[in-house]
């Protein structure tokens, strides 16, 4: 019998600071038909809020690098601010949305990055997703709404990339589901020359992936993006898209499309 589908939704840190693209985008996702998660960053505003306190920011391999006063931080910023926030806005549009962090309901366990070149501090690689913990909830037609926080079980926090969360979320659900995740950024998808927003690649494969690296066209947050998205189609995952909100919308065909 074929699977049911799931629609994994991540936003970025821009689309979170940019407060009438947030709310053109939940309103979006509201209307997303089907089951549904959402994940968001949020690391703009942890990086502010951090520098309003004194405390410099630090990125190594786009991860941040979160000793225990960062720690702190992120999980004002992640767990409650931009979380609990995301979740208001998407009860005033009548989605019953649960916002979670991967401590809740024990979803998402990671083991702290071990120390190699670079000490990333409290820092997370996700081990394992309790997918039908979060499938009873999506079964109660609840939205989970989940922040880039994930635990170790031991009572640790751990700050984990969003779009890891979202890739090892969708790899978990895919035993259930037929899961396809939504990478929504600022720009209209993967492009070709970073200056020229209407350079659109519409199609990547794993030989364009190799192409498009050695040429230096993926650089930045785009090198972890993609790298998960090739980990989620080889571990279940049934389609990946990428672009900005809008092809959230069936009338948009304008975004990246990732296939192995
Ligand atoms: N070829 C490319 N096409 C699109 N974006 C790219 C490309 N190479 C690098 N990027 C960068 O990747 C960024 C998106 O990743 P990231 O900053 O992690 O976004 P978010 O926080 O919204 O998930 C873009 O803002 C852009 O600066
Ligand atoms: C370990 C690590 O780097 N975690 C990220 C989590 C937030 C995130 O991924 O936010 P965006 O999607 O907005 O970039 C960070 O603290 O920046």
């Amino acid at each position: 019998m074929a699977k049911e589908k799931l629609s994994i939704v991540k936003i970025g840190g821009n689309i979170i600071e940019d407060e009438s693209a947030l709310l053109a985008f939940l309103e979006l996702f509201s209307n997303l038909e089907g089951k549904k998660i959402l994940v968001h960053g949020g690391g703009k505003r942890a990086t502010h809020i951090a520098s309003k306190l004194g405390i410099e920011s630090k990125m190594v391999q786009g991860r941040r690098i979160t000793d225990a006063e960062t720690l702190e931080v992120i999980t004002m910023v992640y767990g409650g601010l931009v979380n609990k926030n995301v979740v208001a806005k998407l009860q005033a549009l009548n989605t019953n949305a649960i916002g979670l962090t991967g401590a809740d309901i024990n979803s998402i366990t990671s083991v702290k990055r071990p120390v190699k070149e670079v000490d990333f501090g409290f820092v997370g690689d996700v081990k394992s997703v309790a997918h039908q913990s979060v499938n009873k909830l999506i079964e109660a037609d609840f939205t989970p709404v989940f922040c880039a926080i994930t635990h170790d079980g031991k009572g640790q926090l751990l700050n984990t990339n969003a779009d890891t969360i979202t890739s090892q979320l969708a790899i978990g659900m895919s035993a259930l589901y037929e899961t396809s995740i939504y990478y929504c950024f600022e720009l209209n998808g993967v492009l070709k020359d970073i200056n020229d927003k209407n350079s659109v690649i519409k199609h990547i494969d794993s030989n364009l992936y190799k192409d498009l690296l050695e040429k230096g066209i993926i650089a930045d947050g785009m090198l972890p993006k993609l790298e998960n998205c090739f980990d989620a189609l080889n571990h279940g995952v049934s389609t990946i898209n990428m672009g900005n909100t809008a092809m959230l919308t069936k009338e948009n065909d304008n975004f990246t499309r990732i296939t192995l």
